[in-house]
């Protein structure tokens, strides 16, 4: 069918994010969930796990891992990743901050229940005090409609996703920060990801304690 397939469970974890790109960029895509460990088994026999770990994406004719290097190949191939390499410099050095928070929240479902709280007062502090300021200062900065090059570049998708798990955490933390606000809005109403945000997307909900028991089970972790 030529539209890519994506190998991972049936979940957010670290291939939400190559979800939402794809979406973003108005690229169908299909999946095929790994739900036992014998999926894993065979997706390993087959060679097709360079380092044995999923996101895996097959895409055309490739088959890629390592969720940074998909996103950078999506990025680049659908021309959203920048114009040049000073562009991409800002895009990767704010990929890789909303990257550290998104890790830290993707994380929390994983966390032992007496560190939770902690973790949650952690994340809650470096959402508000140190990661929003940064991106609202930047639109701040150039009072253009995106973070990057006054276009549409993963960045914006990568923040919108973020703000979306902030969001999902509390709500009132994104009441200091109007221009995110607005931001925010502005992108949810792109056709694209107005379409992905609908119900019956290929986006994921929330991680329940049910889907991490099952990915247990897979990835032995
Ligand atoms: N650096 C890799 C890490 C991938 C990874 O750790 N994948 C886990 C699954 S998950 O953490 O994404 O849920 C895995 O396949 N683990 C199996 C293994 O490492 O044997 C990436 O970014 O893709």
């Amino acid at each position: 069918s030529g539209k890519p397939v994506l190998h991972y469970f049936n979940a957010r974890g670290r291939m939400e994010c190559i979800r939402w790109l794809l979406a973003a960029a108005g690229v169908e895509f299909e999946e095929k969930f790994i739900e036992r460990p014998e999926d894993l088994e065979k997706l390993k026999k087959d060679g097709k796990l360079m380092f044995e770990q999923v996101p895996m994406v097959e895409i055309d004719g490739m088959t890629l891992v390592q969720t940074r290097a998909i996103l950078n190949y999506i990025a680049t191939k659908y021309d959203l990743y920048g114009k040049d390499v000073k562009e991409r410099a800002l895009i990767d050095m704010y990929a890789e901050g909303i990257a550290d928070l998104s890790e830290m929240i993707i994380h929390l479902v994983v966390t032992p229940p007496d560190q939770k709280e902690a973790k949650i007062a952690l994340i809650k502090d470096r959402t508000k005090n140190r990661y929003l300021p940064a991106f609202e200062k930047v639109l701040k900065s150039h009072g253009q409609n995106y973070l990057v090059g006054n276009r549409l570049t993963r960045v914006d998708i990568h923040l919108l996703e973020l703000l979306l798990y902030v969001e999902e955490m509390d709500s009132s933390l994104l009441a200091p920060f109007p221009l995110l606000k607005a931001l925010k809005s502005r992108l949810s109403n792109l056709p694209n990801v107005k379409k992905f945000l609908q119900p019956g997307s290929q986006r994921k909900p929330p991680t329940d304690e049910k889907t991490i028991e099952e990915a247990r089970k897979v990835f032995k972790f």
